[in-house]
């Protein structure tokens, strides 16, 4: 019999991604969906077609939410904590999917990435654990794009420079983002057009521009567009936010690793659009080479493409740009470093909103049904 799943956060970015997916792959015909909403229950929305309304159910009424076999949410940590022990204390016994991080750490939830943790997974549903969590997206995509070193257990440490984008803030502030964008180009719009446009004269006029009262910064407080912010989520006791504090602890758990293995980094929003960018230095546990590696990597997933260390592939197939609305998960710039044998250098970039956030959860309702 086809399961019963419930969605809720369906019409935000990641769970549109994520209703995309599902309507590319044809999963719909092996479930009985249910669309929930916090705002316009009992509202009628063409969703999956534009044939049928679907009438949306209220994501607060628990009455509803413990008919579903599966609940999968991607509208974020505050409803989670609002309404996952609440389903949960009256014995609810489904399957919760969910990409917020609330849950991610707690020892009964399991963090899914089924590229890298499928045996994991099985293992936890065979178990009879009910909750399953996506990780953090800069390390869902680091772990696709490093899976071959970490599965080897090459990887002595890593240091990691986040390129993070805007879309992982959430859709007020990709918009602001562009709104930005935006309020530059029509306030420089002569300068830019006169016979012999003074560069330096724009230059100083959009560096006052960024300080106007109405230049659009209601959500990051500063100015994205023409800059950058290196500070990511919330400030921890040990000077790392806690977006750097996912990355080691997120990693380990996703691999189960008996050993920690030692992460740490620095994670920068940048003003690009949804794929998430990152370096990474890496003390290797031994030398092997960069061939070695290359195989190693792509050994590991479908979706790991390696770019010749060559300026014009470097240019045109690792970028954001290039990557945005795929799974392809590029990995570039692979070189040793002068400090030696050991010591390499790797860059990557992700969609963040496929692979950093609604596709583990697609692929984990798969096991499932
Ligand atoms: N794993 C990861 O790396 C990532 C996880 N996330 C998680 O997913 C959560 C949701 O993120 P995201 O999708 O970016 O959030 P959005 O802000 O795009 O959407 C969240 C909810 O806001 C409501 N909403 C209100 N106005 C609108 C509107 N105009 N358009 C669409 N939705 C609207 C919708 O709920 P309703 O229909 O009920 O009103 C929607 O489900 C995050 O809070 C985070 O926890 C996000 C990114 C990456
Ligand atoms: N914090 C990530 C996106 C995100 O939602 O992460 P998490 O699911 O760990 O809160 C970013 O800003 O790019």
């Amino acid at each position: 019999m086809k399961k019963n799943v419930g969605f809720i956060g369906w019409r935000g970015m990641v769970g549109s991604v994520l209703i995309d997916r599902m309507l590319e792959e044809k999963d719909f015909q092996n479930i009985n969906s249910v669309f929930f909403s916090t705002s316009q229950f009992e509202e009628y929305h063409y969703i999956l077609n534009n044939q049928q309304k679907e009438r949306l159910r209220n994501a607060y009424d628990i009455e509803q939410l413990k008919e579903m076999d599966i609940i999968i949410s991607c509208q974020g940590s505050d409803y989670t904590e609002k309404m996952y022990f609440k389903i949960r204390n009256i014995g609810w016994q489904g399957y919760w999917i969910d990409a917020a991080s609330s849950l991610r750490m707690n020892t009964d939830t399991l963090i899914v990435l089924d590229p890298i943790n499928k045996q994991n997974i099985i293992q936890a549903i065979d178990k009879g654990i009910k909750t399953f969590v996506g990780g953090n997206c800069t390390v869902s995509l680091m772990l696709l794009a490093l899976g071959g070193l970490f599965q080897n257990n090459l990887i002595d440490w890593l240091n990691v420079s986040t390129y993070q984008a805007a879309s992982g803030a959430g859709s007020a502030y990709m918009l602001e983002m562009i709104q930005q964008m935006n309020f530059i180009c029509q306030s420089i719009q002569k300068d830019l057009f006169t016979k012999t446009p003074s560069i330096l004269d724009i230059e100083k006029k959009i560096t006052r521009i960024f300080n106007e009262k109405n230049f659009p910064k209601k959500n990051f407080g500063v100015a994205l567009t023409g800059s950058l912010i290196p500070w990511i989520d919330a400030p921890l006791n040990n000077q790392q936010t806690r977006e750097e504090w996912k990355i080691e602890a997120e990693t380990n758990k996703i691999l189960n690793s008996k050993k920690n293995i030692n992460i740490d980094g620095i994670c920068v929003r940048v003003a690009t659009l949804r794929c998430h960018s990152q370096s990474f230095t890496i003390k290797l546990k031994k030398d092997i080479s960069i061939r070695n590696i290359e195989e190693l990597l792509l050994e590991n997933n479908q979706w790991v493409t390696i770019i010749p260390n060559e300026e014009q592939l470097t240019k045109v197939k690792l970028s954001p740009v290039n990557v945005s609305g795929t799974l392809s998960i590029p990995v570039g710039r692979l070189r040793k470093l002068n400090l030696g044998k050991k010591y390499l250098s790797i860059f990557s970039v992700g969609d963040q909103l496929l692979w950093g956030a609604a596709e583990p959860l697609r692929r984990m309702l798969l096991l499932l049904i």
